[in-house]
């Protein structure tokens, strides 16, 4: 049997096909805006968490301005002095502080929320809602740890061509259930319930 492929290879894959995906498409991110189902926001704000934009992620700026007139709170992450991501209010024009990486995050005096829809920047995602992101853990342990407190809907926004047939995955990943492309919606949940039901009937004992 060949070996799952190795992160650190498909890390680098992903960087080249998103760099490409997002210079043949300079109006993905306005598109993704317009695409985005509002009933998520109903179902799963008011607290939204998104990010600043680094090396080729899919802008999402405009998508945020479009919640925020719709009464979203948004928030944004910030890599904490002793390593650990927390989640931040921030208001549109709000300054930001330049971090290492190229990051931009709200001052250690904004206040900290615990969001309940996060947009979720990443490099690749599969139809079960694995997903690979820089390899640091951020997203998994503070998504895992807002999953414990109460509710948290991961939404990965991304270019179609960061879908892939299967991301490579360990027991502390949190899987995503939506993603959100500029040519639509892949509804993560859902494909993950009908693997798992499918996978029931086949099993002994289905009628
Ligand atoms: N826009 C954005 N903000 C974010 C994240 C993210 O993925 N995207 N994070 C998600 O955790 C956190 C910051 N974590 C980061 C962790 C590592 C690197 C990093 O190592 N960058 C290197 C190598 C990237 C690579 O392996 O391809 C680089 O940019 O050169 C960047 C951000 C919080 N904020
Ligand atoms: N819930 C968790 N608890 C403890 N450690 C974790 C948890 N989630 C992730 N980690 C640690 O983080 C490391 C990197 O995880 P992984 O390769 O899944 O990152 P990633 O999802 O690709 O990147 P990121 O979340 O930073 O964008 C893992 O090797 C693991 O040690």
């Amino acid at each position: 049997m060949s070996q799952a492929p190795d992160k650190t290879q498909l890390r680098h894959r992903m960087r080249t096909l998103r760099a490409e995906a997002a210079a043949r498409d300079p109006d993905a991110a306005d598109k993704l805006a317009d695409l985005f189902p509002m009933k998520l926001l109903e179902r799963y704000g008011p607290v939204v968490a998104g990010y600043v934009a680094i090396n080729e992620e899919i802008d999402p700026a405009p998508l945020m301005q479009r919640l925020s007139r719709a009464g979203a709170e948004l928030c944004l992450p910030r890599i904490e002095d002793d390593g650990r991501m927390t989640w931040r209010l921030w208001s549109i024009g709000e300054p930001l502080e330049r971090r290492p990486f190229g990051l931009s995050e709200p001052g250690m005096d904004a206040p900290e929320v615990n969001p309940t829809l996060i947009l979720t920047p990443l490099l690749a995602f599969d139809a079960m809602g694995n997903r690979l992101g820089y390899g640091k853990g951020h997203y998994d342990r503070a998504i895992s740890s807002l999953r414990s407190a109460g509710r948290a809907f991961a939404c990965a926004l991304a270019y179609p061509a960061q879908q892939i047939d299967s991301v490579p995955s360990e027991s502390h990943d949190q899987p995503l259930d939506w993603a959100l492309t500029p040519i639509g919606s892949v509804p993560l949940f859902m494909m993950r319930n009908m693997k798992a039901l499918n996978s029931n009937d086949a099993g002994p004992g289905a009628a």
